[in-house]
């Protein structure tokens, strides 16, 4: 399976040029793509990077490669990160390693968006993989009523828990909040879900990825599939 997810990294590689300014992802498969563009780096190739998360800024800095924030650039050429689900529109569950909030920000920074993953992630409708949400504690029991009624208004329903880090305390993002998770099963209308929790005050923002991602590189026992998304 790592094997898989380096192939993936190494393809998405190929799209990055000299000069590039890079959003990198988080989580197994975008430490991958980090470690290759450093091989780059040394090699060479000049690009600078943001990091979705404070693991990714000390995984580029150890490989070398530069960083930078959104406030001192403008935009983002490519970022390059991996998903928990992909489904045929290339809309996305996300936040599994917890750092949806800046992977999405990151990601609507950049001019494409590339999504590599070995091909377990591939599904034919989101909701199998618990979908996280990012939630300020405070009025917890509040934000957990609204985020039902959006669930029961976009007709899927199903257990939430609040995300426990390895040593059982309550798992906290980059960005001080908690995350929510939720086993839906199967979400019918991913795009009016995303819409009806980002409606709710507590809710920071949600593992939904609608029409954010432009392509999505695929690694299976097959070989390597490079998914476009289809223009609406
Ligand atoms: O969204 C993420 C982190 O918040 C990751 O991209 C997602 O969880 C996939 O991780 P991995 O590449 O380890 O399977």
């Amino acid at each position: 399976m790592d094997q898989l997810k380096r192939q993936a990294a190494a393809r998405a590689l190929e799209e990055v040029r000299d000069g590039m300014q890079l959003g990198l992802g988080t989580g197994s498969t975008a430490k991958h793509f980090v470690e290759l563009l450093g091989e780059r780096v040394a090699g060479g190739l000049k690009v600078i990077g943001v990091p979705t998360s404070e693991a990714t800024r000390a995984d580029a800095e150890r490989c070398g490669v530069k960083l930078t924030t959104l406030d001192e650039i403008d935009h983002l050429d490519i970022t390059v990160d991996g998903a928990d689900e992909i489904d045929p529109e290339l809309n996305l569950i996300k936040g599994g390693g917890g750092a949806l909030l800046r992977e999405k920000i990151v990601a609507a920074a950049s001019d494409r968006m590339i999504v590599i993953a070995d091909d377990s992630k591939w599904v034919p409708t989101l909701g199998k993989f618990p979908l996280p949400v990012e939630v300020i504690p405070f009025g917890l029991g509040a934000t957990r009523r609204a985020i039902e009624k959006a669930f029961a208004d976009c007709g899927v329903s199903g257990q939430m828990a609040v995300r426990k880090a390895k040593d059982g305390h309550v798992f906290v993002t980059d960005g001080g909040h908690w995350i929510v998770d939720a086993q839906l099963g199967r979400i019918a209308d991913p795009a009016s879900l995303a819409k009806a929790l980002s409606a709710i005050p507590g809710v920071v923002e949600h593992g939904l990825f609608i029409g954010l991602a432009s392509s999505a590189v695929l690694a299976g026992g097959g070989g390597i599939r490079v998914i476009e998304r289809r223009k609406p």
